[in-house]
Protein backbone atom coordinates (compact mmCIF):
# COMPACT_ATOMS: atom_id res chain seq x y z
CA UNK A 1 0.00 0.00 0.00
CA UNK A 2 2.92 2.36 1.00
CA UNK A 3 4.44 1.56 -2.69
CA UNK A 4 1.22 2.28 -4.26
CA UNK A 5 0.58 5.41 -2.71
CA UNK A 6 4.11 6.81 -2.96
CA UNK A 7 3.71 6.06 -6.79
CA UNK A 8 -0.22 8.36 -7.08
CA UNK A 9 1.75 11.41 -5.67
CA UNK A 10 2.10 13.67 -7.73
CA UNK A 11 3.98 17.22 -7.15
CA UNK A 12 2.22 20.70 -7.75
CA UNK A 13 0.72 21.50 -11.55
CA UNK A 14 3.02 23.70 -12.88
CA UNK A 15 -0.28 25.26 -14.89
CA UNK A 16 -2.90 25.12 -12.26
CA UNK A 17 0.21 27.34 -10.18
CA UNK A 18 0.53 29.78 -13.16
CA UNK A 19 -3.29 30.37 -13.71
CA UNK A 20 -3.79 30.92 -9.85
CA UNK A 21 -1.14 33.39 -10.15
CA UNK A 22 -2.51 35.39 -12.92
CA UNK A 23 -6.19 35.09 -11.37
CA UNK A 24 -5.09 36.41 -8.20
CA UNK A 25 -3.55 39.53 -10.25
CA UNK A 26 -6.92 39.85 -11.91
CA UNK A 27 -8.42 40.29 -8.55
CA UNK A 28 -10.06 43.67 -7.71
CA UNK A 29 -7.34 44.35 -4.98
CA UNK A 30 -4.03 45.38 -5.08
CA UNK A 31 -1.32 42.70 -6.34
CA UNK A 32 -0.25 41.36 -3.61
CA UNK A 33 -2.49 42.33 -1.32
CA UNK A 34 -3.50 39.38 0.90
CA UNK A 35 0.30 38.60 1.65
CA UNK A 36 0.60 34.58 2.11
CA UNK A 37 -3.20 34.19 1.94
CA UNK A 38 -2.44 34.49 -2.07
CA UNK A 39 0.44 31.60 -1.77
CA UNK A 40 -1.80 29.40 0.42
CA UNK A 41 -4.34 29.63 -2.58
CA UNK A 42 -2.12 29.19 -5.72
CA UNK A 43 -0.44 26.50 -3.12
CA UNK A 44 -3.94 24.84 -3.14
CA UNK A 45 -4.28 25.22 -7.14
CA UNK A 46 -1.11 23.57 -7.71
CA UNK A 47 -1.99 20.66 -5.51
CA UNK A 48 -4.83 20.07 -6.49
CA UNK A 49 -4.83 20.40 -10.73
CA UNK A 50 -7.38 23.12 -10.77
CA UNK A 51 -7.68 26.82 -10.74
CA UNK A 52 -9.19 27.54 -8.62
CA UNK A 53 -8.78 24.92 -6.32
CA UNK A 54 -11.79 23.58 -4.62
CA UNK A 55 -12.60 24.92 -1.17
CA UNK A 56 -11.29 22.75 1.35
CA UNK A 57 -14.45 21.69 3.03
CA UNK A 58 -15.85 19.80 4.78
CA UNK A 59 -12.28 19.21 6.83
CA UNK A 60 -11.50 16.75 9.13
CA UNK A 61 -8.92 16.29 12.16
CA UNK A 62 -7.28 12.74 12.81
CA UNK A 63 -5.69 12.72 15.69
CA UNK A 64 -3.17 9.44 16.48
CA UNK A 65 -2.28 8.67 19.45
CA UNK A 66 0.39 6.22 20.50
CA UNK A 67 2.52 5.94 23.63
CA UNK A 68 6.71 5.94 24.00
CA UNK A 69 9.31 3.73 26.01
CA UNK A 70 11.36 7.19 26.54
CA UNK A 71 9.07 8.22 28.75
CA UNK A 72 11.14 6.31 31.03
CA UNK A 73 13.78 8.42 30.94
CA UNK A 74 12.17 11.15 32.47
CA UNK A 75 11.31 13.57 30.00
CA UNK A 76 7.85 14.51 30.15
CA UNK A 77 6.66 15.49 33.53
CA UNK A 78 3.29 13.52 33.05
CA UNK A 79 2.45 10.61 33.64
CA UNK A 80 2.13 7.84 30.44
CA UNK A 81 -1.47 7.42 31.38
CA UNK A 82 -2.51 10.21 30.47
CA UNK A 83 -1.90 9.27 26.89
CA UNK A 84 -5.09 7.07 26.95
CA UNK A 85 -6.94 9.53 29.41
CA UNK A 86 -7.26 12.00 27.10
CA UNK A 87 -8.02 9.51 24.35
CA UNK A 88 -11.01 9.17 26.38
CA UNK A 89 -11.15 13.08 26.89
CA UNK A 90 -11.24 13.20 22.92
CA UNK A 91 -14.14 11.01 22.50
CA UNK A 92 -16.22 12.26 25.07
CA UNK A 93 -15.46 15.93 23.29
CA UNK A 94 -13.86 17.65 26.43
CA UNK A 95 -10.67 17.94 24.88
CA UNK A 96 -9.52 21.75 23.08
CA UNK A 97 -9.36 20.37 20.06
CA UNK A 98 -12.85 19.13 20.59
CA UNK A 99 -13.59 23.07 20.77
CA UNK A 100 -11.51 24.21 17.83
CA UNK A 101 -13.01 21.08 15.60
CA UNK A 102 -16.34 22.49 16.48
CA UNK A 103 -15.61 26.12 15.82
CA UNK A 104 -14.39 25.33 12.22
CA UNK A 105 -16.67 22.87 11.64
CA UNK A 106 -13.88 19.95 11.81
CA UNK A 107 -15.18 15.95 12.10
CA UNK A 108 -12.66 14.86 15.01
CA UNK A 109 -11.85 10.79 14.51
CA UNK A 110 -9.06 9.63 16.74
CA UNK A 111 -7.10 6.66 16.17
CA UNK A 112 -4.81 4.28 18.59
CA UNK A 113 -1.70 3.57 16.67
CA UNK A 114 0.27 2.18 19.89
CA UNK A 115 -1.22 3.44 23.43
CA UNK A 116 -0.26 1.64 26.26
CA UNK A 117 -3.52 0.30 26.78
CA UNK A 118 -6.79 -1.01 25.37
CA UNK A 119 -9.59 0.94 24.26
CA UNK A 120 -12.95 0.15 24.30
CA UNK A 121 -15.49 0.37 21.32
CA UNK A 122 -16.32 3.85 20.26
CA UNK A 123 -17.79 5.29 16.80
CA UNK A 124 -15.10 7.75 16.21
CA UNK A 125 -12.13 5.59 17.29
CA UNK A 126 -10.27 3.72 14.74
CA UNK A 127 -8.24 0.89 15.80
CA UNK A 128 -4.64 0.35 14.09
CA UNK A 129 -2.83 -0.58 17.31
CA UNK A 130 0.80 -1.47 16.14
CA UNK A 131 2.11 -2.34 19.53
CA UNK A 132 1.23 -0.98 23.33
CA UNK A 133 3.99 1.97 22.79
CA UNK A 134 7.15 1.95 21.49
CA UNK A 135 11.01 0.81 22.88
CA UNK A 136 12.79 3.10 24.27
CA UNK A 137 14.71 5.36 21.43
CA UNK A 138 17.25 6.10 23.32
CA UNK A 139 18.97 2.67 24.19
CA UNK A 140 18.04 1.40 20.86
CA UNK A 141 15.11 1.19 17.71
CA UNK A 142 12.04 2.97 19.03
CA UNK A 143 10.50 0.01 16.41
CA UNK A 144 10.84 -1.77 13.98
CA UNK A 145 10.97 -1.05 10.30
CA UNK A 146 8.40 -3.17 9.56
CA UNK A 147 6.39 -1.62 12.32
CA UNK A 148 7.14 2.21 10.71
CA UNK A 149 5.38 0.48 7.81
CA UNK A 150 2.58 -0.74 9.29
CA UNK A 151 2.23 2.49 11.16
CA UNK A 152 2.59 4.36 7.78
CA UNK A 153 -0.05 2.95 6.37
CA UNK A 154 -2.69 3.23 9.16
CA UNK A 155 -2.08 6.93 8.42
CA UNK A 156 -2.45 6.07 4.75
CA UNK A 157 -5.54 4.01 5.25
CA UNK A 158 -7.25 6.69 7.60
CA UNK A 159 -6.47 9.17 4.83
CA UNK A 160 -8.14 7.47 2.44
CA UNK A 161 -11.45 6.52 4.43
CA UNK A 162 -11.51 10.15 5.33
CA UNK A 163 -11.57 11.25 1.97
CA UNK A 164 -13.60 8.27 0.91
CA UNK A 165 -16.26 9.95 3.40
CA UNK A 166 -16.02 12.81 1.89
CA UNK A 167 -13.61 15.48 3.73
CA UNK A 168 -11.94 17.34 1.25
CA UNK A 169 -9.27 18.79 3.64
CA UNK A 170 -7.45 16.83 6.52
CA UNK A 171 -5.83 18.06 9.47
CA UNK A 172 -2.94 16.12 11.77
CA UNK A 173 -2.99 15.84 15.19
CA UNK A 174 -1.03 13.38 17.62
CA UNK A 175 -1.59 12.74 21.13
CA UNK A 176 1.22 10.44 23.07
CA UNK A 177 3.21 11.93 26.31
CA UNK A 178 6.97 12.47 25.50
CA UNK A 179 6.16 12.47 22.06
CA UNK A 180 8.08 16.29 21.92
CA UNK A 181 11.11 13.74 22.60
CA UNK A 182 10.85 11.94 19.58
CA UNK A 183 9.87 14.88 17.43
CA UNK A 184 13.12 16.19 18.53
CA UNK A 185 15.50 13.33 17.61
CA UNK A 186 13.16 12.96 14.00
CA UNK A 187 14.14 16.62 13.67
CA UNK A 188 17.77 16.18 14.50
CA UNK A 189 18.77 13.75 12.41
CA UNK A 190 16.40 14.43 8.93
CA UNK A 191 18.23 18.34 9.31
CA UNK A 192 21.33 17.53 11.07
CA UNK A 193 20.55 20.25 13.87
CA UNK A 194 22.10 19.68 17.20
CA UNK A 195 19.89 18.02 19.64
CA UNK A 196 20.07 21.10 21.79
CA UNK A 197 18.96 23.37 18.90
CA UNK A 198 15.82 21.34 18.47
CA UNK A 199 14.40 19.67 21.86
CA UNK A 200 12.08 21.95 23.62
CA UNK A 201 10.44 22.33 26.50
CA UNK A 202 6.96 19.95 25.52
CA UNK A 203 4.35 20.29 28.04
CA UNK A 204 6.54 22.16 30.40
CA UNK A 205 9.64 21.23 32.24
CA UNK A 206 12.49 22.73 34.33
CA UNK A 207 16.07 23.27 32.91
CA UNK A 208 17.06 19.91 34.70
CA UNK A 209 14.84 17.69 33.16
CA UNK A 210 15.55 20.22 29.79
CA UNK A 211 18.99 19.22 30.21
CA UNK A 212 18.36 15.53 30.42
CA UNK A 213 15.89 15.38 27.27
CA UNK A 214 18.71 17.39 25.51
CA UNK A 215 20.72 13.85 26.35
CA UNK A 216 18.63 11.66 25.78
CA UNK A 217 17.84 12.52 22.08
CA UNK A 218 22.19 13.12 21.69
CA UNK A 219 22.07 9.60 22.96
CA UNK A 220 19.01 8.56 20.49
CA UNK A 221 21.04 9.49 17.51
CA UNK A 222 24.42 8.31 18.29
CA UNK A 223 22.71 4.51 19.82
CA UNK A 224 20.83 4.33 16.83
CA UNK A 225 23.67 5.40 13.90
CA UNK A 226 21.17 8.02 12.21
CA UNK A 227 23.17 11.61 12.52
CA UNK A 228 23.57 12.01 8.83
CA UNK A 229 20.62 10.81 7.32
CA UNK A 230 21.26 9.75 3.49
CA UNK A 231 18.34 10.71 0.53
CA UNK A 232 17.04 7.12 -0.46
CA UNK A 233 13.36 6.00 0.98
CA UNK A 234 15.10 3.27 2.76
CA UNK A 235 16.94 5.60 5.09
CA UNK A 236 13.52 7.82 5.82
CA UNK A 237 12.25 4.30 6.87
CA UNK A 238 15.31 3.64 9.13
CA UNK A 239 15.29 6.82 10.67
CA UNK A 240 11.59 6.43 11.55
CA UNK A 241 12.10 3.52 13.06
CA UNK A 242 14.58 4.11 15.00
CA UNK A 243 13.46 7.24 17.03
CA UNK A 244 10.51 7.93 15.63
CA UNK A 245 7.08 7.20 17.45
CA UNK A 246 3.81 5.27 15.93
CA UNK A 247 2.13 8.54 16.07
CA UNK A 248 4.55 10.55 13.92
CA UNK A 249 4.55 7.31 11.43
CA UNK A 250 0.96 7.15 10.99
CA UNK A 251 0.55 11.61 10.22
CA UNK A 252 3.05 10.72 7.56
CA UNK A 253 1.20 8.46 5.96
CA UNK A 254 -2.31 10.49 6.72
CA UNK A 255 0.11 12.89 4.53
CA UNK A 256 1.67 10.38 1.66
CA UNK A 257 -2.56 9.43 1.51
CA UNK A 258 -3.95 12.87 1.30
CA UNK A 259 -1.49 13.90 -1.39
CA UNK A 260 -2.12 10.94 -3.46
CA UNK A 261 -5.86 11.88 -3.30
CA UNK A 262 -4.95 15.39 -4.00
CA UNK A 263 -6.62 16.59 -0.75
CA UNK A 264 -4.69 19.36 1.03
CA UNK A 265 -3.32 18.50 4.18
CA UNK A 266 -3.25 21.09 7.41
CA UNK A 267 -0.22 20.13 9.48
CA UNK A 268 -0.25 21.17 13.08
CA UNK A 269 2.84 21.63 15.49
CA UNK A 270 6.36 20.21 16.13
CA UNK A 271 4.73 15.96 15.54
CA UNK A 272 3.49 16.90 12.40
CA UNK A 273 6.45 19.24 11.48
CA UNK A 274 8.50 16.21 12.03
CA UNK A 275 6.34 13.64 10.37
CA UNK A 276 6.03 15.49 7.40
CA UNK A 277 10.08 15.52 7.43
CA UNK A 278 9.48 11.48 7.16
CA UNK A 279 6.81 12.16 4.60
CA UNK A 280 9.08 14.34 2.77
CA UNK A 281 12.11 11.98 2.69
CA UNK A 282 9.81 9.00 1.14
CA UNK A 283 8.90 11.44 -1.49
CA UNK A 284 9.13 15.52 -1.46
CA UNK A 285 6.44 16.28 -3.57
CA UNK A 286 3.87 15.10 -0.65
CA UNK A 287 5.03 18.54 1.09
CA UNK A 288 3.27 20.49 -2.29
CA UNK A 289 -0.15 18.98 -0.66
CA UNK A 290 0.87 20.34 2.64
CA UNK A 291 0.32 23.58 4.45
CA UNK A 292 1.71 24.60 7.78
CA UNK A 293 -1.14 25.76 10.01
CA UNK A 294 1.14 27.13 12.54
CA UNK A 295 4.26 27.12 14.31
CA UNK A 296 5.05 26.15 17.60
CA UNK A 297 6.56 27.40 20.71
CA UNK A 298 8.67 24.10 20.40
CA UNK A 299 12.16 25.22 18.61
CA UNK A 300 12.39 21.95 16.70
CA UNK A 301 9.16 23.14 14.53
CA UNK A 302 10.54 26.23 13.42
CA UNK A 303 13.62 24.26 11.88
CA UNK A 304 11.47 21.46 10.69
CA UNK A 305 9.16 24.00 8.72
CA UNK A 306 12.36 25.79 7.31
CA UNK A 307 13.68 22.61 6.19
CA UNK A 308 10.19 21.76 4.50
CA UNK A 309 9.67 24.94 2.57
CA UNK A 310 6.69 26.00 4.56
CA UNK A 311 5.27 29.04 6.14
CA UNK A 312 3.29 28.92 9.43
CA UNK A 313 0.05 30.73 8.93
CA UNK A 314 -0.51 31.65 12.72
CA UNK A 315 2.08 32.47 15.33
CA UNK A 316 0.16 31.90 18.48
CA UNK A 317 2.88 30.63 21.03
CA UNK A 318 0.56 27.14 20.85
CA UNK A 319 2.29 24.47 22.86
CA UNK A 320 -0.13 22.02 23.00
CA UNK A 321 -0.75 19.27 19.71
CA UNK A 322 -3.75 17.37 19.08
CA UNK A 323 -4.58 19.21 15.90
CA UNK A 324 -5.33 22.38 17.81
CA UNK A 325 -2.64 24.79 15.71
CA UNK A 326 -4.06 23.08 12.30
CA UNK A 327 -7.51 23.74 13.22
CA UNK A 328 -7.13 26.60 13.56
CA UNK A 329 -6.00 28.08 10.78
CA UNK A 330 -8.27 26.04 8.53
CA UNK A 331 -10.29 29.30 8.43
CA UNK A 332 -7.96 31.30 7.43
CA UNK A 333 -6.91 28.38 4.11
CA UNK A 334 -11.04 28.37 3.43
CA UNK A 335 -10.82 31.86 3.47
CA UNK A 336 -7.85 31.84 1.07
CA UNK A 337 -9.44 29.92 -1.39
CA UNK A 338 -12.87 31.51 -1.33
CA UNK A 339 -11.11 34.63 -2.47
CA UNK A 340 -10.69 32.56 -5.72
CA UNK A 341 -13.86 31.81 -6.33
CA UNK A 342 -16.04 34.97 -5.00
CA UNK A 343 -13.84 37.51 -5.79
CA UNK A 344 -14.48 39.97 -8.70
CA UNK A 345 -12.11 40.87 -11.93
CA UNK A 346 -10.98 44.44 -12.86
CA UNK A 347 -12.78 43.47 -15.59
CA UNK A 348 -16.07 42.04 -14.57
CA UNK A 349 -16.45 44.55 -11.97
CA UNK A 350 -15.48 47.55 -13.83
CA UNK A 351 -13.06 48.83 -12.04
CA UNK A 352 -10.11 50.76 -13.36
CA UNK A 353 -6.56 49.36 -12.84
CA UNK A 354 -3.88 50.98 -11.53
CA UNK A 355 -2.30 53.72 -13.32
CA UNK A 356 1.27 52.88 -15.01
C1 LIG B 1 -3.33 17.02 29.59
C2 LIG B 1 -2.54 17.03 28.29
C3 LIG B 1 -3.20 17.17 27.08
C4 LIG B 1 -2.47 17.18 25.90
N1 LIG B 1 -2.85 17.31 24.63
C5 LIG B 1 -1.80 17.28 23.86
N2 LIG B 1 -0.69 17.12 24.58
C6 LIG B 1 0.64 17.13 24.00
O1 LIG B 1 1.65 16.92 24.98
C7 LIG B 1 2.36 15.71 24.78
C8 LIG B 1 3.80 15.95 24.40
O2 LIG B 1 4.51 16.65 25.37
P1 LIG B 1 5.68 15.95 26.18
O3 LIG B 1 6.67 15.47 25.19
O4 LIG B 1 6.23 17.05 27.06
O5 LIG B 1 5.07 14.83 26.99
C9 LIG B 1 1.63 15.00 23.68
O6 LIG B 1 0.71 14.10 24.20
C10 LIG B 1 0.96 16.10 22.92
O7 LIG B 1 -0.09 15.67 22.15
C11 LIG B 1 -1.08 17.06 25.88
C12 LIG B 1 -0.40 16.88 27.10
C13 LIG B 1 -1.12 16.86 28.29
C14 LIG B 1 -0.40 16.68 29.58
O1 LIG C 1 4.25 21.61 18.90
C1 LIG C 1 3.38 20.90 19.39
O2 LIG C 1 2.45 20.50 18.69
C2 LIG C 1 3.45 20.47 20.83
C3 LIG C 1 4.22 21.15 21.74
C4 LIG C 1 4.25 20.73 23.06
C5 LIG C 1 3.52 19.64 23.44
N1 LIG C 1 2.79 18.98 22.56
C6 LIG C 1 2.76 19.38 21.27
Amino acid sequence: MLAETLAEIRPADPRALADARAHQDRLTKPRGSLGALEDVAVRLAGAAGACPPPMPVPAALAIFAADHGVHAQGVSPWPQEVTVQMVANFLAGGAVANAFAAQSGASVTVVDVGVAADLPDAPSLLKHKIAYGTADLSTGPAMSVDQAVQALEAGISVARGLVEGGARCLITGDMGIANTTASAALVAAFTGHDPAEVTGHGTGIDEETHARKVAVVRRAIEVNDVATVGSQPSDALRVLAAVGGFEHAAIAGLILGGAACRVPVILDGVIAGAAALVAAALDPAAVDHCVAGHRSAEPGHAVALAALGLRPLVDLELRLGEGTGGLLAHPLVCAAVRVMHDVATFDSAGVSEKEN
